[in-house]
């Protein structure tokens, strides 16, 4: 166990200095570490760290899974100088959805590689790029990737982009998503807008939040009840309706399951049972950690796949992501044209 006091100084469980080597000795010539520990050791017990702040800063990110307010901060200022604006709204886009960020203008484009602390995208479908511009009079700030649980991250990390919008300046939040549709009356390529969520993780005992909570990003003991603002929600439908798409618009239910599995039927029928009307690996984590810093949220689910609740032995029902990548590649332009016309109605009102 290692722990930190406000000084920086570092103290670990079996008194060893701990300065990144794992063989006892450190940049301060060849003492063993446990000498070092005695001198360095502070009236409360703790140990005086000798590395420097940025060192512990950055031993601290590559080893810890929570990231510092200081840390996020300092993404944040890298992005917001990087860009030469502050966006108001960020979108996260889902499988196959990237597009959603090409038609952001004038944009400044991050490749996630170079953003310092930031981690990498493995996903195909997630290019791993972060774009700020304009986009129909409102400056924002996409994602062209996110990261899943299942891709080794732990939650606190897959969700930590969403607390650097919220420090570039974000207020409102848009996450998309490819999900199995396993309410029986959406077909492939129907838009769901979410207005709810079972977090099947969390009920695992996993969290976003989990940890030490800052309270300057929000409260211990955040409520979820209105998380999906419904302004947002009646407005998409109003736009989902003048599109001439509105028999292929629903609002309702999603989960997330930690994947990279697909669903067995025996879980789509649990889920369904629960209330469940789409499935997908992601975007709960981000609404979690959006509400805990008092974001607005808007979600929706581009339906890539129905999940069949019936046990069938035919190949072409089973979920795979080139059909997901193609069905989010076809409907594209609906996806835009709602992003797009949605963002135009909160700048207009701003
Ligand atoms: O990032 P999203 O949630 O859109 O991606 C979904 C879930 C998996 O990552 C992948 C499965 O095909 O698509
Ligand atoms: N299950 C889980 N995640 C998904 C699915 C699905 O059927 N389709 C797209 N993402």
């Amino acid at each position: 166990m290692t722990g930190y006091n406000s000084k920086g100084d570092v103290a670990t469980s079996n008194g060893n200095h701990r300065n990144g080597h794992s063989n006892g000795s450190s940049s301060n010539g060849d003492r063993p570490a446990d000498d070092l520990a005695q001198e360095n050791q502070t009236d409360n017990g703790r140990i005086q760290c000798s590395l420097t702040p940025e060192e512990l800063r950055a031993l601290r990110v590559l080893n810890e899974d929570t990231y510092p307010y200081e840390v996020i901060q300092e993404i944040a200022d890298f992005i917001v100088k990087g860009a030469g604006m502050r966006p108001k709204i960020g979108i996260i886009c889902g499988s196959g959805l990237g597009s959603l960020a090409d038609i952001i203008q004038d944009a400044k484009i991050f490749e996630y590689e170079k953003i310092p602390n930031f981690p990498v995208s493995t996903v195909e479908g997630h290019a791993g790029k972060l774009v700020v511009g304009h986009l129909e009079g409102a400056i924002v700030m996409a994602m062209q990737g996110r990261f899943h649980f299942y891709e080794g991250y732990p939650l606190a990390k897959c969700s930590m982009p969403v607390r650097v919008m919220k420090l570039c300046g974000v207020e409102y939040l848009f996450a998309t998503n490819a999900a199995g549709g396993i309410n029986p009356k959406f077909a492939v390529g129907d838009i769901m807008l979410m207005h709810d969520h079972v977090n099947m993780l969390g009920f695992a005992g996993n969290s976003p939040l989990q940890g030490p909570n800052d309270p300057r990003f929000g409260p211990r003991f955040p409520a979820l009840v209105n998380s999906y603002n419904k302004d947002l929600i009646n407005k998409a439908l109003e736009i989902g309706k003048s599109m001439g798409i509105e028999s292929n618009m629903h609002v309702g239910v999603y989960s997330c399951l930690g994947g990279p599995t697909y669903e067995t039927i025996a879980e789509l029928k649990a889920l369904r049972m629960m209330g469940v009307d789409a499935v997908g690996m992601s975007t709960v984590h981000e609404v979690i950690t959006a509400r805990h810093c008092d974001m607005k949220v808007f979600a929706f689910s581009l339906i890539t796949n129905k999940c069949s609740t019936e046990y069938s032995d035919k190949k072409d029902e089973e979920a795979n992501h080139d059909e997901v990548m193609s069905v989010a590649k076809n409907r594209q332009k609906a996806c835009c044209e709602l992003v797009a016309r949605l963002v135009r109605e909160i700048h207009a009102q701003s």
